[in-house]
């Protein structure tokens, strides 16, 4: 096990921020800790960093215990954190290689992590700006390039694509994943699903502090009541025709509104045709159909009984 959390508890005040928060991760995942605000995140993170002190639990990375002064561990980790943290003074070429000298001494070799990190961050075009003048995009490309130029054996990234443009989001995803792909595991704290469910081989959904669920999309997705979610547009129907197809096997709940009807059901093979045979055999028309697999949005709505975004 790359990191190994166990039942961490962290107070602030009268605040239970963590509680016996337990966690696995293995080498080589991409590993999605999702959460709303105020879940835990940043928090975990930092426990996990040693930065922050807490109250009861273990931390083990690379199999060692995890200590404030535990350098021989830190020399491996590469962080990202929210707040963009580079020098004013300093252009976008000197700040990575800063950075990069800190952990690697020699000057060739720092050269070429240097000119990788800003290839795959796609700062190229700038390596001789000043962060004054980067966009917030490339700023935040510019804070990742930093945390991860010496090529970390865990890469820990939270929230890294907040207030980023969709030309940035997408180039430090496929940036996570080529980082993945050369050898880093990475713990990747987010609240937007659809990057988890995109990049994350293992994801874990935390609230007030604890791990509700984890598991693979696949995984998760097969714990939740919703398989499938049935819309069906420009249907007019009579309350008796609702009760029947509220009757029909593997349906749990109906909503009809603007002639819109959307059905969700359990995991079951015909649930469509189920419902087109029934409108079918009332001569009922209709407009357009679409059925939806659920997607994380479902799991962690039934799971924590709120949207993400609240
Ligand atoms: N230094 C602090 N002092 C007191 N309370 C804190 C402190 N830092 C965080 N908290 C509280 O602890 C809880 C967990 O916060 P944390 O920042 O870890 O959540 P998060 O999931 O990272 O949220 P976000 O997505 O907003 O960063 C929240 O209720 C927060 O208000």
């Amino acid at each position: 096990m790359l990191v190994h959390i166990e039942n961490l508890v962290k107070r602030y005040g009268d605040l239970l921020a963590l509680d016996h928060l337990s966690l696995d991760i293995e080498e080589g995942e991409i590993f999605g800790l999702l959460g709303p605000n105020g879940s835990g995140k940043t928090t975990a993170i930092n426990c996990l960093l040693a930065l922050l002190k807490y109250d009861k639990g273990t931390i083990t990375i690379f199999g060692k215990d995890m200590k404030p002064d535990s350098y021989d561990i830190k020399q491996d980790i590469g962080v990202v954190m929210q707040n963009v943290a580079v020098f004013e003074q300093m252009s976008v070429y000197e700040n990575i290689d800063y950075f990069c000298g800190l952990y690697v001494r020699d000057k060739q070799k720092r050269r070429e992590l240097v000119e990788e990190a800003i290839a795959f961050t796609g700062l190229s075009d700038f390596r001789k700006m000043r962060p004054k003048k980067l966009s917030g995009g490339l700023l935040r490309r510019l804070n990742i390039a930093c945390g991860i130029v010496h090529k970390p054996r865990l890469i820990i990234m939270d929230e890294p694509t907040v207030a980023v443009d969709p030309q940035s989001r997408n180039k430090i995803l496929e940036g996570i994943l080529e980082l993945n792909r050369q050898g880093s595991t990475i713990i990747y704290t987010s609240h937007y699903m659809e990057e988890v469910e995109q990049i994350c081989t293992r994801i874990a959904i935390i609230d007030h502090g604890r791990v509700l669920a984890s598991g693979t999309t696949e995984e998760l997705k097969k714990m939740i009541k919703t398989g499938e979610t049935i819309t069906i547009e420009a249907v007019a129907l009579t309350k008796n025709n609702l009760a029947d197809i509220r009757s029909l096997s593997h349906v749990f709940d109906l909503s009809y509104q603007d002639q819109t009807m959307i059905l969700r059901c359990s995991g079951a093979k015909h649930n469509l045709i189920r419902v087109l045979n029934y409108l079918q055999e009332q001569d009922i028309p209709f407009g357009r159909v679409f059925s939806e697999l659920p997607t994380l949005n479902d799991v962690f709505l039934e799971i924590t009984g709120k949207e993400l975004r609240d």
